[in-house]
C-alpha cells in the first residue's frame, strides 16, 4: 500500500473535522450571547434562580435585545424588540404545544402523547366557552357567587387583601367553571382546599422541572388535588346543567378527555384549576390595591359606580353586560394592573432554527418573551411605571382589542382562552366590592416579588384592607 493510500483517509478525516469545528464555532457565534455560568448543566441556574426577573432585565441592558440564558440544562433565549417578538407569535418554527408539554407531565402528569393529541381539541372548546359571545352566561352567575362569598365577610373587617380576594374568587370561579358547591361547604374543608392550592401554586414553577422527591410538600399537596377530583369527578360529570347551558367549561372538557383517556380526567381537571386560579385572582389583588392606593382615580371610581347603581351598598345589585359598558374606567384599571403585573415570561420551543436580527437561535432552545419587561419600555408604553389606566382610552376595547405590545396574555394561536373570563369576572369582584363597602389600605402598595417567573407577580409581604359595609 502506498504512503499516500494511507494518507489520504486520515488527511480527509483530519480536514473534515477541522471544517466541522469551524462550522459548529461559527454557528455558535452567529448564535446570540450566552450567559452559561461554569457548573455542568446547571449553568447560571443559581444566580438565575435567585431574582429571575431582575436577572433578565440586566441582562438585556448588557447584552442587548436578544441573548440566551443557559440554566438547568435548558437554552433560554429572551427576545425583547419586535423583530424578535415578531418571530416568536408568528414564525412555523417556533412551539407551543412541545414548549410546555414537560411541565405539564410534571406539574399533572399527562403523558406526551395524550397531551399531543387533545391539547388543539381542548383548546378550541375552551375559546369557544369563554369566548366575548359567551360572557353574557356568566355574568349572573358570578354576580351571585360573588353575593354569596361577600355576605360571608360580614359588614365589617380587616383582612389580608390577598386573603380577602381569595375569598371571593377561588369559590366563585370553581363553582362557575367545575361545579357548584364542589369544594366549599364547610370552612374546614376551605380551609385544607386553600392551603393545598397555595403550596401547590407557590411550588408549580419548580413542580415543573425539579424532579418531585426535591420538593416533597409541594408533591403532597398535588396528590392531594388529584385524590379530591379523582373523588369528585363523576360529580362532575353528573352534574345537569342549567336550562339552555351545555354545561360547565369542566364537564364539556371531560366529554372530549374521555375520547382518548378516561384515567386522566382527574389530571385534566388539576389543570384547569390551576389555570383557572394561579392568575387571575392576583390580579384582583393588584387591581384593588392600585386603585386603593390613588385616591383620584378611587373616587372617580365610585361616583361612576354611585352613578349605575345608585349609593346604598346594602342591595343585591345585579351586574349585566349593559352596566359593565357604562363603567369603561373600572375595566382600564383592570387592564393597567394586569399590564403592571404581567407574568415574567411566556414560552415557545424552536423546531428549526430562526433568524432573528444577526443571529441565529438553534433548534431545541426555549424562545422566551417577558411580558412583564415588554410593559416597561417607554417606547410601548410611555411613563411605564405609573398606573395610569387612562391610556387604555387609546385601545379599541369595544371592539376587544388591547394596546400594540401587551402580551400579558400571550399571543398568537394559543393565547389564553380565559381572558375574557379574567376580565368580567375581576371587574365583578371589584364592583361588588367597592359597591357594598368603604374600603381603605392600612398598608403601603407593597412590591411585586421576583421569585417567580410563570404567571402573575405575587405580592412581597402583606397588604391590609380595611372594610366597613355603607350605610
Ligand atoms: C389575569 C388573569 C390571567 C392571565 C394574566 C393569564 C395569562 C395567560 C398566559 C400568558 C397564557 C399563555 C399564553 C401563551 O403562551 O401565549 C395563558 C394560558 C392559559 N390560560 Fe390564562 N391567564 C389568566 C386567566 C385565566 C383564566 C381565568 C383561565 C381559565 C378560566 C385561564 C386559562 C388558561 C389556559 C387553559 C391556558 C393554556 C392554553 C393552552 O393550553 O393552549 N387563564 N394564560
Amino acid at each position: 500500500m502506498g504512503i499516500m493510500e494511507l494518507l489520504s483517509p486520515v488527511v480527509i478525516a483530519v480536514l473534515g473535522s477541522c471544517v466541522l469545528f469551524l462550522f459548529f464555532r461559527w454557528q455558535n457565534l452567529r448564535g446570540p450571547p450566552c450567559i452559561q455560568g461554569w457548573v455542568p448543566w446547571i449553568g447560571a441556574g443559581f444566580e438565575f434562580g435567585k431574582a429571575p426577573l431582575e436577572f433578565i432585565e440586566k441582562a438585556r441592558l448588557k447584552y442587548g435585545p436578544i441573548f440566551t440564558i443557559f440554566a438547568m440544562g435548558n437554552r433560554m433565549t429572551f427576545v425583547t424588540e419586535e423583530e424578535g417578538i415578531d418571530v416568536f407569535l408568528k414564525s412555523k418554527h417556533v412551539d407551543f404545544e412541545l414548549a410546555v408539554q414537560n411541565p405539564v407531565y410534571h406539574t399533572a402528569w399527562i403523558p406526551k402523547n395524550v397531551f399531543l393529541a387533545l391539547h388543539e381539541k381542548l383548546y378550541v372548546l375552551m375559546k369557544g366557552k369563554m369566548g366575548t359571545f359567551s360572557m353574557h352566561q356568566f355574568t349572573g352567575q358570578l354576580t351571585e357567587e360573588f353575593h354569596e362569598q361577600l355576605e360571608a365577610l360580614g359588614t365589617h373587617g380587616t383582612m389580608d387583601l390577598n386573603k380577602f380576594v381569595r375569598h371571593l374568587l377561588y369559590p366563585a370561579t370553581v363553582n362557575t367553571l367545575f361545579k357548584k358547591g364542589l369544594f366549599f361547604t364547610n370552612e374546614r374543608k376551605s380551609k385544607e382546599f386553600y392551603q393545598h392550592f397555595k403550596t401547590y401554586d407557590e411550588g408549580f414553577e419548580y413542580g415543573s422541572q425539579l424532579p418531585e422527591w426535591l420538593l416533597r410538600n409541594w408533591s403532597k399537596s398535588k396528590r392531594w388535588l388529584l385524590a379530591l377530583f379523582e373523588k369528585n369527578i363523576e360529580e362532575i360529570k353528573a352534574h345537569k346543567p342549567a336550562e339552555g347551558h351545555s354545561g360547565t367549561l369542566m364537564q364539556v372538557m371531560l366529554d372530549i378527555v374521555k375520547t382518548e383517556t378516561g384515567q386522566h380526567s382527574p389530571n385534566y381537571a388539576l389543570l384547569l384549576l390551576w389555570a383557572s386560579l394561579a392568575n387571575a385572582p392576583p390580579m384582583a389583588f393588584w387591581t384593588l390595591a392600585f386603585v386603593l392606593s390613588h385616591p383620584d382615580i378611587h373616587k372617580t371610581v365610585l361616583e361612576d359606580i354611585s352613578s349605575v347603581f345608585g349609593t346604598a351598598g346594602k342591595d343585591k345589585i345585579k351586574v349585566s353586560e349593559d352596566d359593565l359598558k357604562k363603567l369603561p374606567l373600572i375595566k382600564w384599571c383592570v387592564l393597567e394592573a394586569i399590564r403592571l403585573r404581567a407574568p415574567g415570561v411566556i414560552t415557545r420551543k424552536v423546531v428549526k432554527p430562526v433568524q432573528i436580527l444577526s443571529h441565529t437561535v438553534p433548534s431545541g432552545d426555549l424562545l422566551m418573551v417577558s411580558p412583564f419587561w415588554l410593559h416597561r419600555n417607554p417606547k410601548y408604553f410611555p411613563e411605564p411605571d405609573s398606573f395610569k389606566p387612562e391610556r387604555w382610552k387609546e385601545a379599541n376595547i369595544d371592539k376587544n382589542v388591547f394596546l400594540d405590545c401587551f402580551m400579558a396574555f400571550g399571543g398568537g394561536k394559543f393565547q389564553c382562552p380565559g381572558r375574557w373570563f379574567a376580565l368580567l369576572e375581576i371587574q365583578i369582584c371589584v364592583i361588588l366590592v367597592l359597591y357594598k363597602y368603604d374600603c381603605s389600605l392600612l398598608d403601603p402598595l407593597p412590591k411585586q416579588s421576583c421569585l417567580h417567573l410563570v404567571g402573575v407577580p405575587q405580592p412581597e409581604g402583606n397588604c391590609r384592607i380595611e372594610y366597613r359595609q355603607r350605610t
